[in-house]
């Protein structure tokens, strides 16, 4: 089980317990997923001993089946429990391991609990050495996640998009990944026009018009495992310009993907992208890491940009999404997922990567 693969782990590395809030890594280690805890306390506390318990609101009695759990109920105060569990693990200071994103507040009701012994680490700094290599069971859901996205593209193509608001097509994306998935992975991006030079640009009530190049950065989540794709398109002939530029990105985005070799620190990846871009005389232009790790967080290890010292292994799952982004005029984003898989770079994501105009 994950769970005992974690606990030796983080004995070796001389941890004496962990706490793990609601998420992604309490899913990956125990197959719970605890749909909005909202305020109540919800977490699996963990010892280097090898015992672990959830603590858990009793609304989530029929959720939590088959594992060590103790609920609480509304009204009760759920610190007094957590310490005695607490009691129980020996656990009464010592180096322990705390889930990144829990909330401040139970935080620093946990410190109380703790007396102050406590010395805090982030749970991601030893759950990432595993989280990082997938297994085949992970890399076949990514795979469907990835050819949701896929399907999504194709179909978008067919739509009548001149003349529709940004957030009616993010909308329309939404529900035909929904159609074949489990969910999203993120909220889509759909940029247009001059919007497109902003890379995280919240879709908004711009019209599609002719000559626009269109980004679209969306992705589907399978068991809980995630894709991430990213196409530019056009509506009508563009710029001159803008078709360069596109150019220049495929190109950048086609040489980090042959130069994903096991063993390759991710920042060579990233260098490959920047090299690209910045000789055709937009580096300025790219302002973002090239690509990041992609599994049951969409943005999680490794990361690839210019600080990436993570040596790609067989397993690694990662975005290789270079861009370039110019205001005022626009921009162009093309991204895939991409296994490390017999030594090599393998794309998970497959739709048409030459510029599509509609
Ligand atoms: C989770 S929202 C952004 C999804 C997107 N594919 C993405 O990861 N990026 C867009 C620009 C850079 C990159 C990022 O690192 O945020």
């Amino acid at each position: 089980m994950l769970l005992d693969k974690f606990i030796s782990l983080m004995k070796e590395r001389n941890f004496d317990g962990a706490l793990i809030s609601p998420g992604t890594n309490l899913y990956y280690l125990t197959g719970i997923h605890i749909h909005e805890a909202g305020e109540r306390l919800t977490v699996l506390v963990v010892s280097a001993d090898g015992d672990y318990r959830l603590l858990a609101p009793s609304l989530y009695e029929n959720v939590v089946r088959n594992f060590p759990v103790t609920f609480w109920r509304d009204g009760e105060n759920p610190y007094d429990k957590l310490a005695w569990i607490l009691a129980e693990f020996h656990l009464s200071g010592g180096r322990l391991l705390i889930e990144d994103t829990m909330r401040a507040d139970w935080l620093i009701n946990i410190f109380r609990v703790g007396n102050r012994g406590f010395e805090f680490y982030s749970l991601s700094s030893v759950i990432r050495e595993l989280r990082m290599r997938k297994d085949h069971r992970e890399i076949d859901y990514m795979k469907h996640a990835a050819k949701v996205v896929d399907r999504v593209f194709e179909e978008l193509l067919s739509w009548d998009l001149l003349g529709m608001r940004e957030r009616e097509l993010a909308l329309k994306i939404e529900l035909a990944i929904r159609e074949l998935s489990d969910g999203i992975s993120f909220e889509p991006i759909v940029a247009s026009g001059e919007n497109a030079a902003n890379p995280h640009h919240a879709p908004g009530d711009r019209r599609l018009r002719k000559g626009d190049l269109v980004i679209l950065d969306y992705g589907a989540k399978w068991k809980g495992y995630c894709s991430d794709i990213t196409r530019t398109i056009a509506l009508g002939r563009p710029d001159e310009r803008l078709v360069e530029i596109y150019e220049v990105v495929k190109e950048a985005q086609e040489r980090a993907y042959r130069a994903v070799r096991e063993g390759i620190l991710a920042r060579e990846v990233d260098g490959a992208v920047r090299e690209t871009i910045a000789k055709a005389g937009y580096g300025e232009y790219f302002t973002h890491r090239t690509g990041h790790g992609l599994g049951l967080d969409v943005h999680e290890e490794p990361y690839i940009g210019p600080d990436g010292n993570v040596a790609l292994e067989n397993g690694m799952t990662f975005t290789i999404e270079p861009g370039i982004y110019v205001p005022g005029l626009g921009g162009v984003r093309i991204e895939d997922d991409v296994v490390v898989h017999d030594g090599k770079g393998k794309r998970l994501t497959r739709a048409e990567r030459e510029l599509i105009i509609v």
